[in-house]
């Protein structure tokens, strides 16, 4: 992260959003942001069939009475996610947007973030003031994380069925994201998964930065989620938030297709 406490995406939004700013921008910590009205931009990433659209739809479920949201997804060939969310009748569909990627998912929440720039700049400008934009990433592998320019909170999301040794396999999202969760933890029992070491070794991963243990299924599970949502927005609001880059993906490379 630079020092600066003005990231790109602060700069997008003072330009587009000024009009929401509702205090001076002197009272706050070195690295950390002035009070903002800014909708707050939470990512959601991991791996393929995690549990990322459930969790947007939970979270939409849970907060879109008191809270002003809205939602990008990211497909590479289609808009499935999206469509998803529409037919789960959580947001009206009109602030529900989806990227159509067709790259490796990262590219688009880490590389190059324009899409998903304009994609939450578009439903602020059409239904602004926001209060959370949740930003879903493509299903990717263990290292794919978003740009603290795009998102100021990332949750990396895992599930029991990969394994209970997948978190302490590492990678970035699971060491620095600002939220894991270990997901779908109602199937641990038919997948021989013991949930709290799973929980424990992603713990020991992360330095005692926050791990939930989530299942839709269970509603004081989803009560948790919904807190630390709520917990991050009211730290956005107050200018505590400091976004942080949980690390870039590991050396790849992407070889040109075969004319
Ligand atoms: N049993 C159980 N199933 C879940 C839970 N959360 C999600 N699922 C199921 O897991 C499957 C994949 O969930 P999605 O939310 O589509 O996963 P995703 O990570 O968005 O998938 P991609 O976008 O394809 O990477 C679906 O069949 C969900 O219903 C959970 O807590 N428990």
């Amino acid at each position: 992260m630079p020092d600066s406490p003005l990231l790109p995406s602060d700069a997008h939004a003072s330009s587009a959003h000024s009009a929401h700013t509702s205090s001076p921008q002197s009272t706050h910590a070195h690295g950390a942001h002035p009070p903002t009205r800014r909708a707050l931009r939470v990512g959601v990433a991991g791996p393929v069939g995690t549990g990322k659209s459930s969790i947007l739809a939970t979270l939409c479920g849970q907060l879109a009475d008191s809270l002003a949201m809205a939602v990008v997804t990211n497909d590479i060939y289609t808009d499935e996610d999206a469509r998803f969310l529409r037919s789960a009748g959580v947001l009206p569909t009109d602030r529900i947007h989806a990227v159509e990627t067709g790259a490796c998912p990262h590219t688009a929440i880490r590389d190059d973030i324009s899409a998903n720039l304009d994609a939450v700049e578009d439903l602020e400008a059409a239904h602004g003031p926001l209060d959370v934009v949740l930003v879903e990433s493509g299903g990717d592998n263990l290292t794919a994380t978003f740009s603290p320019a795009l998102v100021d909170a990332q949750i990396f999301c895992l599930d029991v069925a990969g394994g209970g040794d997948v978190a302490r396999k590492g990678g970035p999202g699971i060491r620095g994201a600002d939220l894991l969760v270990v997901n779908k933890t109602d199937l641990a029992p038919y997948v021989g998964v013991d949930v709290t070491r799973m929980v424990a070794d992603a713990r020991g991963a992360r330095d005692e930065r926050p791990v939930l243990a989530l299942s839709k299924n269970d509603p004081d599970s989803v009560a948790e989620l919904a807190d630390w949502l709520r917990d991050t927005l009211a730290r956005h609001r107050a200018g505590t938030l400091v976004p942080r880059d949980p690390g870039p993906m590991a050396p790849h490379s992407h070889p040109h297709p075969r004319p």
